[in-house]
């Protein structure tokens, strides 16, 4: 099984540091790591660390993978990219890494994340003239299409209406349960964290301050030191834990 760990690792832009020795325990496939913090804190930051696009001391420690490209990633919003049509986008990351010649899995794999994420009407559209929740999910769709064993989305939800945000977590749901997948995901919707991921990490400038079960970790005190917000958690008529917030301090 896979598992990814983090080992006093730390990052920075030129002399600016930003990361500053984050260490956790590892974490395995099956589960869903919600990436917290506040504008800034580093989330970003540490996926590009965590995928080596930048150096910095300490280690990223990957074991038990049996692909040769064990992680795929879903960056933040980069706006319309090349002249492609969604389908091609997606073919396009697919075949990234793997022989040039298009075999019929390839195009299975399309049409099967093309059809979770509900966009396969999308296929024959140009990337360019997509709505930015459109973009969204078919920069999903580019992720998933590589069956990772790890996967990274940098928060996959931000312009995605109420149904396609809990349809996408939906789905990394059933890609970590049926798939063993181990997912990171940034999120700023707390309670997307609290009813979808098993475990958070918590960034405030830079350091991780906290990082447990996700139940354990998102506590009215942490949402007051980190967030600034006064907030309570109640569980709601089905049991589950709801964030209530009251008001930023
Ligand atoms: N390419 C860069 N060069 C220099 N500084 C950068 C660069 N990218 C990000 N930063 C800085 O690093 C810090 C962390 O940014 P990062 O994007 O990792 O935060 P984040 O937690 O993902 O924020 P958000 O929730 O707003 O997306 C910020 O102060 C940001 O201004």
């Amino acid at each position: 099984m896979v598992t990814l760990e983090l080992n006093r690792v730390s990052a920075r832009y030129g002399r600016r540091a930003i990361l500053q020795e984050i260490t956790t325990p590892p974490f395995k496939g099956g589960q869903i790591v919600a990436l917290l913090g506040p504008n800034a804190a580093g989330k970003s930051t540490l996926f590009r660390r965590i995928l080596g696009l930048l150096k910095g001391e300490g280690e990223v420690i990957i074991s038990g993978t049996s692909v040769d490209r064990p992680v795929a990633y879903m960056p933040q919003d980069t706006g319309a990219r090349a002249v492609l049509t969604v389908y091609e986008s997606v073919l396009l990351a697919r075949m990234q890494g793997r022989s040039l010649k298009v075999q019929p899995e390839d195009l299975a794999q399309v049409d099967r994340a093309l059809a979770e994420l509900s966009i396969t009407s999308l296929g024959e559209r140009d990337l360019g003239n997509l709505s930015g929740g459109q973009r969204q999910l078919v920069s999903a769709a580019q992720a998933l299409v590589q069956e990772p064993e790890i996967l990274m989305l940098d928060e996959p939800t931000s312009a995605l209406d109420l149904n396609r945000q809990i349809n996408l977590l939906s789905v990394l749901r059933r890609l970590a349960d049926e798939r063993n997948m181990l997912i990171l995901v940034a999120l700023h919707d707390l309670g997307h964290a609290l009813r979808f991921t098993d475990a958070s990490m918590v960034l405030e400038n830079g350091h991780l301050v906290a990082c447990g079960p996700t139940e354990d970790v998102i506590t009215p005190a942490l949402l007051h030191q980190v967030y600034k917000v006064t907030a309570r958690i109640e569980p709601c008529s089905k049991g589950r834990p709801q964030l209530i917030v009251e008001e930023a301090v």
